[in-house]
């Protein structure tokens, strides 16, 4: 049986889980409920140790709850599977193979077609920047470019939801700014579905459709807020965000809560 609607693509339901400590039970998220619909942009901030990537886990199916349940399109998340990217903080790429054969590595995995395979990779590598380095080793990139390979690398799978875990965070801040543009061009042109995490209250403001807050650990949902400050900047790319009076306000509402 499900519960869920069809506009209704991730359902977690009444999730708790705790780590084993020292034969100690460290309970790490308390009662989470929230339903994910296809094309949200959600992105979660909360304190250190407030269960985050744990919940980023659960999602991706590498981790099972301790309790409660969590669907996706009705049907039980336990083992990660295609139909989910998972892109992290620092990317795992292959050093020994090229920029092409890193985005290629699923789908040859998967024997899809070659023809195919070589006709996505090329819309993926030109849709993140890449052309002209598709030759290159990943050795040879700089850490905005490998971001990109990973990005890649995920999107050529066509997931229906991407999970990414802190992304942008060991990037220089223009490197940065530039990711988060093509993200959000990307979100926009394929009407993807993101769960997206940050320490940085403005990306979570500038990238997403709803900001979710976590409490100290055990994490709770303590707020859950739609925001479309990336629908003004998509529609008006120079509109500054820095004059809108609702984003400064929102910034502090965030910090205040995150400061607590
Ligand atoms: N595999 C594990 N085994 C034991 N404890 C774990 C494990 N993974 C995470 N923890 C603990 O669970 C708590 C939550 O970790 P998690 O990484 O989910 O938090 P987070 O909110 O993502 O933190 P941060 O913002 O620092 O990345 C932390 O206290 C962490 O030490």
């Amino acid at each position: 049986m499900t519960n869920s609607t069809h506009d209704e693509m991730i359902v977690v339901k009444n999730v708790n889980h705790q780590f084993k400590k020292q034969a100690e039970d460290l309970p790490v998220l308390k009662n989470i409920n929230l339903k994910i619909a296809k094309n949200e942009f959600v992105c979660v901030i909360g304190p250190s140790g407030s269960g985050k990537s744990t919940l980023l886990k659960i999602l991706a199916g590498y981790l099972i709850p301790s309790s409660g349940s969590c669907e996706m399109h009705g049907k039980k998340i336990i083992a990660p599977d295609v139909t989910r990217g998972v892109v992290f903080q620092s990317p795992t790429l292959y050093p020994w193979l090229t920029v092409r054969r890193n985005i290629e590595y699923g789908p040859r995995i998967r024997k899809e077609d070659a023809t195919v395979i070589r006709e996505k990779s090329q819309a993926y590598i030109e849709k993140v920047g890449l052309a002209d380095f598709e030759e290159s080793h990943t050795y040879e990139l700089s850490g905005g470019m490998k971001q990109r390979v990973a990005l890649a690398r995920t999107l050529i799978n066509e997931p229906e939801l991407i999970l990414m875990d802190e992304p942008f965070s060991a990037l220089d801040a223009i490197t940065r700014m530039s990711m988060q543009t093509l993200i959000r061009n990307l979100w926009q042109d394929s009407q993807q579905t993101i769960f997206l995490i940050t320490h940085d209250i403005e990306e979570a403001l500038k990238l997403g459709t709803r900001i979710i807050v976590m409490s100290k650990r055990p994490g709770q949902i303590e707020v859950d807020k739609k925001i479309d400050f990336s629908r003004k900047i998509l529609s008006d790319p120079s509109y500054l965000l820095e004059e809108d009076q609702e984003f400064h306000e929102h910034k502090i509402e965030f910090s205040k809560l995150l400061s607590k």
